[in-house]
């Protein structure tokens, strides 16, 4: 996608459009307009964007379409790419390049009782939560940019077992120690060896129903088909699964075609039900990244709603390896087609520097635990 940066493109005499979309919101209130009944994808709700012009980047379009629709000036600093997507209406492709605007509490109070748009469409402020609960009917495109704003900004990782190999009983004391430390109804990934995942995973989730769990997926036991830990920990578990996790080496393994599995049954093999986050380090692993966003949606199974990027800075864990820096790190950002975590030596806090460089979400272990 991002050769087709503006303008319209045709592939086999289809003509795909690329679109600036901006998802503008204040705090947890989300502006949608209404597409009139004679426009494509009529009488539903859409975020304010358009086409993006030849001669214009998509921040560009961007900052012109939400003038003319709003009146509202946005400036590239409060812009952060969420991701970009593609998608077949059947009567016409669109390319959808999405930002996440946050608007200032001065614009927000100008523009909280606005009702029509300066193209005399109806505009409405909706809440997140009905936002995301499917109240407002909108574009079939969307339907990924709503899974990506599930992402929150905070993502907590579990230590590893061994963090606790000192105590007489390890698998004891990680549970008790993340069952006292993690913040009530938090994203956590629990990332646990296989062999580990099942009882313990378990046993956390039995005590912290509240969590959202990102579990990781099980790559050894699916190729094996042999009755995975994964599909034991789905059926058996009492809380949530929000996503899967996919490491930097099974995407690399799946798209360097290091192992001998087509891409269909790559795709039917991984939860389809959830949606996927993986873990890139450069740039060959964002572009496979993008591929299997791509092909996720292509399929319609559940998308890829995040990239761990990392290691932004050293970390005491891995304080051998040497980290991206904030400027490496920002440029693979723009590459990913999808919202990308900060991760490696970030603390919470670091949220503002995040977004500044085109993330959306921090994650860690030791400072995301309360
Ligand atoms: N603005 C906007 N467009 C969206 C969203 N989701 C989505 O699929 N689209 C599609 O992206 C395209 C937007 O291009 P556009 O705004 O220039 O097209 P239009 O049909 O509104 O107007 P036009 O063709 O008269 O210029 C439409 O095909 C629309 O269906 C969304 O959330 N916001």
């Amino acid at each position: 996608m991002p050769n087709e940066m503006s303008g319209q493109s045709k592939t086999k005499n289809i003509t795909t459009v690329n679109v600036a979309v901006a998802v503008i919101h204040y705090e947890d209130k989300y502006l949608l307009g209404f597409r009139d009944a004679a426009q494509h994808q009529g009488n539903r709700y859409e975020f304010v964007g358009g086409k993006i012009e030849a001669d214009e980047s998509a921040e560009q379009a961007l900052i012109r379409e939400v003038a003319e629709e709003t009146g509202i000036d946005i400036h590239q600093n409060m812009m952060v790419k969420l991701g970009r997507l593609h998608h077949d209406y059947g009567d016409k492709q669109v390319s959808l390049q999405v930002y996440q605007v946050e608007l200032t509490a001065q614009q927000y109070e100008q523009h909280k009782d606005c009702e029509y748009g300066l193209e005399g469409q109806a505009m409405t402020w909706a809440d997140k939560s009905k936002l995301l609960a499917g109240e407002y009917h909108l574009p079939a495109a969307n339907k990924t940019i709503l899974e990506w704003l599930k992402l929150p900004t905070k993502i907590a990782i579990t230590y590893p077992l061994a963090h606790f190999s000192a105590q007489p009983n390890s698998a004891a004391a990680w549970v008790h120690y993340h069952r006292e430390q993690l913040a009530p109804e938090s994203w956590v990934y629990i990332r646990l060896k296989a062999s580990e995942l099942e009882y313990i995973a378990q046993q956390l989730m039995d005590v912290r129903p509240d969590i959202l769990a990102i579990l990781p997926y099980d790559n050894d036991c699916q190729r094996s088909k042999t009755t995975s830990t994964d599909a034991m920990v789905e059926a058996k578990t009492t809380g949530s699964i929000v996503a899967r996790h996919l490491t930097h080496s099974v995407l690399m393994a799946w798209f360097n075609g290091t192992q001998d599995i087509t891409e269909s049954e790559q795709l039917a093999d991984i939860s389809s039900e959830r949606p996927l986050i993986v873990s890139c380090h450069d740039i060959d692993s964002i572009l496979a990244a993008n591929k299997l966003a791509s092909m996720r949606i292509q399929q319609q199974l559940s998308p890829v709603i995040g990239a761990f990027l990392s290691p932004v800075l050293t970390t005491q864990t891995h304080p051998d390896t040497v980290p991206l820096g904030w400027e490496a790190w920002s440029a693979l950002a723009q590459l990913a087609d999808m919202p990308v975590i900060g991760l490696g030596g970030l603390a919470p806090v670091m949220i503002d520097q995040t977004l500044a460089h085109g993330g959306v979400s921090v994650a860690g272990i030791r400072q995301f635990h309360e």
